[in-house]
């Protein structure tokens, strides 16, 4: 199945107190086709049992689940993983997954990042940040002509990251994107339902 639509990513502020399970499950409700679970903590036992939780919810749903920077915890669970720069070794994440689990990748905004990805066995490139990010406003800069080229160059698919809410989609997808990648304008909603609303429309922008 290919790899195009809605890509949520989790965020320990805005799904704490109760709301992680809820509002993942209404983005999935909404048609998320991959999950990222982002926790920046050190709380290996939270962790670990959010993830296993996560795992449950995408099988019912047919998302795929990815771990963010975490090979070890991705390997135990038999789920993706993404990985930034400075997060570990593609390669050795692709030989520890196997060749059917997916593998993200962090290529800010340079073609030669993307290359070296793919070539180290690499799922999709993620680029970014393309707009003002809450979430990580210190993120380096992407532009939309890099996203065009990197669409001319590359078949494989393209995730776009950082400040991406309903109204910026469009361009993006026109650009060449094939799943957009978002936390706070996913989830920094008021409600579950306005969750799952939100991931509707962003997955029927793909419908066009
Ligand atoms: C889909 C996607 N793209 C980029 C990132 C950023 O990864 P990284 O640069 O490692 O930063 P952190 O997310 O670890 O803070 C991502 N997580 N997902
Ligand atoms: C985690 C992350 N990585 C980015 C990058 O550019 O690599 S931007 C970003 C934050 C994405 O969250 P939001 O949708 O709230 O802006
Ligand atoms: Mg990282």
């Amino acid at each position: 199945m290919s790899l195009r639509g809605l890509y949520a990513i989790t965020d320990s502020a805005l799904l704490a107190d109760g709301r992680l399970l809820p509002w993942v499950e209404a983005s999935l409700a909404g048609g998320a086709r991959l999950l990222q679970y982002r926790d920046k903590s050190r709380d290996s036992v939270r962790r670990r049992e959010e993830a296993g939780q996560l795992r449950t919810l995408c099988a019912q749903y047919g998302t795929e689940l990815l771990i963010n920077d975490d090979l070890a915890l991705a390997s135990e669970l038999g789920v993706g993983v993404h990985l930034g720069l400075e997060d570990g070794s593609l390669q050795e994440a692709r030989a520890e997954l196997g060749p059917e689990a997916i593998v993200g990748a962090t290529c800010h905004a340079s073609l030669a990042n993307a290359e070296a990805a793919l070539a180290a066995g690499a799922s999709y490139i993620a680029f970014g940040r393309f707009f003002d990010s809450r979430t990580k406003p210190g993120a380096p800069a992407a532009t939309l002509e890099l996203l065009e080229q990197a669409r001319e160059r590359f078949s494989a698919p393209i995730v776009a990251i950082g400040g991406i809410t309903l109204e910026r989609a469009p361009q993006l997808i026109s650009a060449g994107a094939d799943l957009l990648a978002v936390i706070h304008g996913l989830f920094g909603a008021d409600s579950a339902e306005a969750v799952r609303q939100r991931a509707e429309a962003f997955t029927t922008l793909f419908k066009h």
